[in-house]
């Protein structure tokens, strides 16, 4: 494969979130991510780690049923329960939201549905994951004539052939026209997840990412990944850079922790990623 579509850090690195010294949090980045119930640690393994990765307040809303365990077992997270459809789009329709994410743990229904196209209709950048893609699995077009702004889908292989109807290929160059031809008609990046993960704008552009290792194959490393990507999107990087910057600090993040790996190890190894990232980018 072409070095050049290799994903590495001088594809990205100009466009990391910067601070300022007189930010705050609203200023460094707004998260709102909706979670689901029963599947609760999806969504807060997302937020945890799109707060690690920067965003200055990320919001969990979830259903008033799980309000205390999501509470419970975080912190610095800001939970807010929702009761009905209506209470949950006046916590949508916050103007110092920057970017959305819907899917970990959302569960495949009408409620999914169309919650995601509430998050669409904003215009601001959404990451559709996990079962949020699922929930359109019966119809594609309808995700796709709601996109509307910078928009993120991050599929496993499996999500993607629910998705799109199509089986993934077997050969790399195979899947990446399935993943560009993705991107065009969702008009959004696609993240098309596996051992090597395939990034695709709807522009056309490619980079695959390859420093992930196997030991990612865990439950809850793709949330990581959403939250990941989400964080940087509310601090303002475009969708193909900050899934391609998201993608190489989960893989590194994995690789520096080493064996024995669970996806709530992830968020922690971040800042020495990080800390990498800003040296480099000082040189
Ligand atoms: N802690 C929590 O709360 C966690 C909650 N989670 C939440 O669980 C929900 C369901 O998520 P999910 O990933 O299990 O998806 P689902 O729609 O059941 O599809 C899976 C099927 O697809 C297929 N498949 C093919 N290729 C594949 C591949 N590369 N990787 C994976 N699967 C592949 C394969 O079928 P097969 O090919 O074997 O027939 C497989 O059976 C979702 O809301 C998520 O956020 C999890 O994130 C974990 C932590
Ligand atoms: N064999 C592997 N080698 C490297 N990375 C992997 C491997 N298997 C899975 N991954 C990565 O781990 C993450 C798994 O995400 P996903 O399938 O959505 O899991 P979950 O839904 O449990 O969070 C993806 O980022 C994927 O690229």
């Amino acid at each position: 494969m072409n070095d050049q579509m290799m994903n590495q850090p001088k594809h990205w690195l100009h466009l990391l979130p910067t601070l300022q010294t007189d930010s705050h949090k609203y200023s460094r980045g707004y998260v709102f991510i909706e979670g689901g119930y029963p599947m609760t640690g999806a969504a807060r393994l997302a937020a945890v780690a799109a707060a690690r990765v920067g965003a200055g307040i990320t919001v969990l809303a979830v259903p008033e049923i799980a309000f205390q365990i999501y509470a419970s077992q975080l912190l610095s997270i800001i939970v807010k329960p929702y009761a009905n459809a209506a209470t949950l789009a006046q916590l949508v329709d916050d103007e110092r939201i920057n970017a959305y994410l819907i899917g970990p743990g959302a569960g495949i229904s009408e409620h999914t549905r169309s919650s995601t196209l509430d998050l669409l209709r904003t215009g601001k950048p959404v990451v559709i994951d996990a079962d949020a893609l699922t929930a359109f699995a019966e119809q594609p077009q309808t995700l796709a004539d709601a996109v509307k702004g910078p928009c993120v889908l991050t599929p496993h292989a499996g999500e993607f052939a629910k998705l799109t109807g199509h089986t993934i290929a077997a050969t790399q160059t195979l899947k990446i026209a399935q993943a560009q031809a993705a991107a065009r008609t969702f008009n959004a990046t696609l993240l098309l997840k596996g051992a090597v993960s395939i990034i695709a704008s709807a522009d056309g552009r490619i980079l695959l990412n390859n420093n992930a290792p196997p030991t990612l194959a865990t439950a809850g490393a793709g949330d990581v990944l959403a939250g990941l990507i989400t964080g940087l999107l509310a601090q303002g990087m475009p969708a193909f850079e900050a899934t391609a910057a998201a993608c190489w600090m989960h893989g590194s993040a994995a690789t520096l922790f080493g064996p024995g790996l669970i996806a709530e190890d992830l968020s922690p190894m971040l800042p020495a990623v990080l800390r990498t990232l800003a040296s480099q980018a000082n040189h």
